[in-house]
């Protein structure tokens, strides 16, 4: 699939430093085809305008452009209706929509939000900012000797006070691939509503929200090939119907008094002022063309690529690969954080980058009490995409190996 791909994505096609350009970078943001780009192109050249108020042509071709792209996000992750799909800035913002809008009006002090230690800060702190305010507790359930989540330990902290279980569907730095099916049955077994972070799964696998059952979904357009600028919150129409708005002004009205207004239906009043509207249209052209290469077959092909990462990042020395190894029932993700003894993650990153044109990641990857938990405050992450190939992996791992005698050199 990479070799396939590849020629639609005019960015990889160039040197870094000196070297081919290996981007391996993907879990932080994916590259973007042709595809979107004219898409995109095409937008602001033919028919920009704004949406849902003119009485014009340019206006009308406008909404429905982008009411087609609500309705083919909806029809990517299976939602029964598209009404259910709330347009915002990225997923962090669709997180914050449900702490703030659900949140404020569903938590009471001692009510429980149960997390897992490896969520995103994104998934974190928009909780401890509306527990703050509702004297909520957040409850994190630790890994396993396996270093994946404990999903054991999470079950067991379910309980009568669990109010929202908020947890990845795929570890941005572990590669785990939590059980969101039966996660979900034994939330709902004691009252509670699930969302479910599948920033690092929408792009990779399917994703059925109805199969799953999950309340709440959210993913970011520019990890799925997509523009940034715009991302989603999946909502049960039952429960975003219940929710007041979240954020105020036009668009997500129905009548404005100066003393009280009536809001619009769901998605609209979850989306005040002008919308990312080239950016949801660039959206539905990355979900059009994902949806023609086929999400099960991106994912399988990722699979084996990433099993394939992991071996060969074991045989350099003295590595650390962080999450459970791949087995016969163990899926990893496609991607690997590690840390090797005595180098700096950032001192990694840095000559890989410089002397071999290699783009990973360094840092806690937005995952500090994770890398706390795993006793380092930074680890170094490559991440796949399906545009990526054998080749890549086999000059990343040369690279690294160059930079690992680079550095002991010096010992
Ligand atoms: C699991 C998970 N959850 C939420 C986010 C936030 O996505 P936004 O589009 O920034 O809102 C991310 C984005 N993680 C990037 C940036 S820190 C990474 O390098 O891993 C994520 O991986």
């Amino acid at each position: 699939l990479g070799h396939i791909t590849r020629p639609d994505f005019p960015i990889l096609h160039q040197e870094v430093n000196g070297s081919r350009l290996v981007y391996l970078d993907n879990a932080a943001t994916s590259q973007k085809p042709t595809a979107v780009l004219n898409a995109l192109q095409n937008y602001y050249e033919a028919y920009n305008s704004n949406v849902h108020r003119g009485i014009h042509y340019l206006s009308a071709r406008a909404t429905d452009e982008y009411e087609l792209a609500r309705k083919k996000v909806a029809a990517f992750i299976n939602a029964s209706d598209s009404r259910e799909i709330v347009f915002t800035k990225n997923a962090t913002e669709a997180i914050n929509l449900v702490a703030y809008s659900w949140g404020l009006s569903n938590l009471k002090p001692e009510d429980e939000v149960i997390l897992t230690i490896a969520e995103h800060h994104s998934a974190i702190v928009p909780w401890q900012l509306v527990a703050q305010k509702t004297g909520a507790i957040l409850k994190f359930a630790s890994l396993n000797q396996d270093e994946a989540p404990d999903v054991d330990n999470l079950r067991q902290m379910f309980s009568r006070k669990t109010k929202i279980v908020v947890v990845h569907h795929v570890s941005n730095t572990l590669a785990s691939v939590l059980p969101i099916e039966e996660i979900v049955l034994w939330a709902h077994d004691v009252g509670a509503k699930v969302l479910v972070d599948a920033c690092q799964s929408v792009p990779h696998m399917v994703v059925n929200v109805q199969s799953l059952n999950v309340d709440f979904l959210v993913a970011s357009s520019h990890k799925m090939c997509g523009p940034t600028g715009v991302g989603f919150l999946y909502g049960k129409s039952e429960l975003l119907s219940a929710m007041p708005p979240f954020l105020g002004g036009g668009e997500m009205i129905s009548d404005v008094f100066l003393d009280h207004s009536t809001y619009a239906e769901p998605p609209s009043r979850f989306e005040a002022g002008t919308p990312a509207i080239g950016e949801a249209i660039g959206l539905g052209a990355a979900i059009d063309y994902l949806s023609r290469l086929g999400m099960q077959k991106i994912h399988d092909y990722e699979i084996e690529l990433a099993k394939y990462l992991y071996e060969s990042l074991l045989s350099v020395p003295n590595i650390h690969v962080y999450g459970p190894a791949p087995s016969e029932n163990v899926d990893r993700a496609a991607l690997c954080s590690f840390n090797i003894e005595n180098i700096h993650p950032t001192d990694i990153a840095t000559f890989l980058d410089q002397q071999h044109g290699v783009a990973i990641r360094s840092g806690h990857h937005c995952a500090q009490p994770l890398h706390r938990h795993l006793g380092v405050n930074a680890s170094a992450r490559a991440s796949l995409h399906f545009y990526n190939t054998k080749e890549d992996v086999d000059d990343f791992i040369q690279a690294l190996n160059d930079t690992v005698n680079f550095f002991n050199s010096f010992k």
